[in-house]
């Protein structure tokens, strides 16, 4: 029989700077009301479908985190391993952390915000030192390990690739291969990096990919970690379609 391999990755729900539509990236917003029913939720989803898991990741921020207890809470594992790294984070949003997507569209156009947020390589405007949220970035001490060389001003898609991307084939795959069976829960664009490496998506094409939040989905994958199944998300496709839209419709000016 041949060997494959399940791994189940989620965004983390909504939080309260999706709900104001502000760009996010590092800053560590907290899930929003409804974000946490999404969290508890998609725990649902996975216990109705009979998944279990013996090792869970996640980033350093709070969302991503909660979304993870909230899905381990539902499935009564939240003794399992959990392991967090600055490398699964948001991609770092830079200069635009905190702008209301939609406002910002109508100042700089659609079209500019659109490359800033689904661009593969045109990262958005570094963060200054002299940025509102600098400090409450830079000072966090989830990021006291992290090298001034690694820690980031803003990121493109690429960027966020090149950081997350050691962290599943270094400590993510071998643990696949050794058989655990394991959940990620992360943000939209580290986890559309994992996705565009997996599936190999082209630079141009991984444009329309927009990950709802708060919705599980799976891969099945061989022993070379090349995609058996692609993309499965547990909830009906008109569900997911019109979660992938809306989140796609927030950089736009109306
Ligand atoms: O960081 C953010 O603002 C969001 O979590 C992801 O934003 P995006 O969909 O605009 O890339």
């Amino acid at each position: 029989k041949m060997t494959e391999y399940t791994v189940v990755m989620v965004r983390h729900g909504e939080s309260e700077w999706n709900k104001a539509n502000k760009f996010c990236g590092w800053f560590n917003a907290d899930l929003s009301p409804k974000g946490k029913e999404e969290a508890n939720a998609a725990g649902k989803a996975l216990k109705d479908s009979g998944y279990s898991f013996d090792l869970a990741y996640t980033s350093v921020l709070t969302r991503a985190n909660e979304t993870l207890d909230a899905i381990l809470g539902e499935l009564g594992q939240k003794s399992i391993p959990i392991k967090k790294s600055w490398r699964l984070n948001e991609r770092h949003y830079g200069g635009l952390t905190g702008l209301n997507k939609a406002e910002t569209a109508k100042k700089y156009g659609d079209a500019q915000v659109l490359t800033w947020r689904r661009s593969f390589d045109v990262p958005p405007p570094q963060m200054g030192s002299d940025h509102e949220y600098y400090d409450i970035i830079n000072k966090d001490e989830r990021y006291k390990d992290v090298s001034s060389e690694d820690m980031p001003s803003c990121e493109s898609l690429e960027l966020t690739i090149k950081r997350a991307l050691p962290y599943w084939s270094e400590e993510i795959v071998p643990n696949i291969k050794a058989g655990k069976k394991i959940i990620i829960a992360a943000h939209g664009n580290s986890l559309r990096g994992i996705v565009k490496y997996l599936d190999e998506i082209s630079d141009k094409d991984i444009m329309e990919l927009n990950l709802p939040t708060g919705i599980p989905f799976y891969y099945k994958l061989d022993e070379n970690m090349k995609p058996i199944v692609s993309m499965q998300f547990l909830g009906d496709a008109e569900t997911v379609a019109k979660a992938m839209a809306a989140v796609a419709a927030q950089g736009k000016s109306k």
